[in-house]
């Protein structure tokens, strides 16, 4: 990638430029360039982080210590992006948007090393000054310097007591700042929550942690005691099937499992939300399942593995080819079939004993895993993908039987896509609402119901919200 050069040069008047030296060859860090073309590929091409950043690394052939630093700045710098504007803002003496996307990608990098990683900061100032001058040229040099020796004048703690709302008037938009989320994404989880005090605190510092890796043993290959032994990782709390890598756990170790098929990468509140959507009571027969939005695969792979012990059949509806192709290849040798289409009337016969609907959402519950989806997202996407889940679930009680069960799973906590859906498409199709935590068995803190809301500080899953329904 070629990132363009600065529409004009970058000065700001506070701290005052460095005098521009002579022009030195650019300095090659490998690690950083990958780190910085990642990022810039987030912020101008809406790429994502996990599938722009493995591609680049395995291109450039950047592997152990250097891969482990490229991924950590990616991922940092992408999840704290909001957090470090305000910073670097305060360090400029005109607006960001005036500051080219080059140079602000670079600044980003430099600040998120200054501020959240113990690389020292001579080093992480002079790399950052580096590689702006590889990708926009040495005359930008002393403004990433000037700008990051201002950010370096601080920790992180103390730009936050700087920079945040007085929490006594502003509580949710001073921890959004602390734990570098945007506001409305903060007022969400507060909603949903219930609460703007200590809990709020927990939910958005543990959504602002690395998270760990999930495994999922899939059903009749492998128990989770086998995978745990043979990946390192821990046999999960809830989901029979889960195992929990430490961080670190090497690829070599966790590879063989996956590329046999024995094993998929699955976060345990997914494991979690299937088998209720699978074990949850129909009344009578038990043996025609629809995934209606299955694209990648992850949870149709778990119900057709469990539905091959149970000689049921599964059905997985895809609306995007190239994620019904994921499907397909996902569920090879199960009694999975895959069909391209729309799943608001995707042309099937009815009468399905049992319908997940795993909707397209906000994936305002897995922000841990998709570091540049926090500050992509927008309050204005949320009307529009509510109606599409509405549409989706409407279908899925024109799908089931009565006495079969429609199960609803949205990654989120929004209270406008889990709780605001359901409840009125359950009552227009005059379904029986479930009590949905009866399904989630020896899982704590599951509130007072019927529909359950999965937390990373509770549960150390991604917020998954799952509701049950019998059709009548
Ligand atoms: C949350 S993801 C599903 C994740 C999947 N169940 C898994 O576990 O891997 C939602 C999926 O719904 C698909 N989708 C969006 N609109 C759809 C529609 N109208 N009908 C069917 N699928 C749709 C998206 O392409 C996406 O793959």
């Amino acid at each position: 990638m070629t990132p363009g050069r600065p529409r004009r040069p970058d000065r700001g008047r506070r701290p005052a430029p460095r005098k521009q030296g002579p022009r030195r060859p650019p300095v090659q860090d490998p690690p950083r360039r990958a780190a910085f073309d990642a990022l810039h590929a987030i912020s101008e091409r809406d790429a994502y982080a996990n599938l722009i950043l493995p591609d680049l690394l395995r291109k450039r052939n950047i592997t152990g210590r250097d891969a482990a630093l490229a991924t950590e700045l990616t991922y940092g710098t992408a999840r704290a992006q909001g957090l470090l504007d305000e910073i670097i803002a305060a360090c400029l003496d005109r607006p960001l948007s005036k500051v080219d996307g080059v140079v602000l990608d670079a600044l980003r990098i430099g600040a998120y090393q200054l501020l959240r990683t113990r690389i020292p900061a001579h080093a992480a100032v002079a790399s950052a000054v580096d590689l702006v001058r590889e990708v926009a040229g040495s005359h930008v040099a002393g403004f990433v310097n000037a700008v990051l020796r201002s950010v370096s004048e601080h920790d992180e703690a103390a730009w936050i007591d700087r920079l945040a709302p007085d929490p006594e008037t502003d509580r949710i938009g001073n921890l959004a700042l602390r734990t570098a989320h945007p506001r409305w994404v903060a007022r969400a989880f507060a909603e949903a929550l219930g609460d703007t005090g200590a809990e709020l605190e927990a939910a958005l510092q543990a959504d602002d942690a690395r998270p760990e890796v999930h495994l999922l043993a899939r059903p009749g290959e492998i128990s989770a005691e086998e995978l745990a032994a043979i990946t390192g990782g821990d046999v999960a709390p809830y989901s029979p099937y889960g195992v929990h890598l430490p961080p670190g756990t090497g690829d070599l170790a966790v590879s063989e499992p996956l590329n046999q098929h024995l094993a998929a990468v699955q976060d345990e509140g997914s494991q979690l939300v299937t088998l209720a959507a699978a074990e949850a009571p129909v009344e009578g027969s038990d043996s025609r399942w629809l995934d209606l939005c299955a694209g990648p695969g992850g949870k149709a792979v778990l119900l057709g593995s469990l539905a091959a012990t149970s000689g049921a059949t599964v059905d997985a509806v895809e609306v995007a080819e190239h994620r019904a192709r994921l499907v397909e290849q996902a569920t090879e040798g199960l009694p999975v079939t895959v069909r391209v289409a729309d799943g608001r009337d995707p042309g099937l016969d009815g009468g399905y004993d049992r319908v997940l609907v795993d909707a397209p959402c906000s994936g305002l519950g897995a922000l841990r895993r998709r570091p540049e989806a926090r500050w992509r997202r927008q309050p204005a996407d949320i009307a529009g993908l509510t109606r599409l889940q509405t549409e989706l679930l409407a279908s899925a009680f024109r799908l089931v039987r009565p006495g079969g069960i429609v199960a609803y799973v949205v990654c989120s906590p929004h209270l406008a896509e889990t709780e605001g859906v359901f409840t009125g498409a359950a009552r227009r199709a005059g379904a029986e609402v479930l009590d949905a935590r009866a399904y989630f068995p020896g899982v704590p803190a599951l509130g007072d119901g019927p529909t359950v809301q999965l937390w990373p500080h509770r549960h150390g899953t991604d917020a998954m919200f799952c509701a049950l329904a019998r059709a009548r």
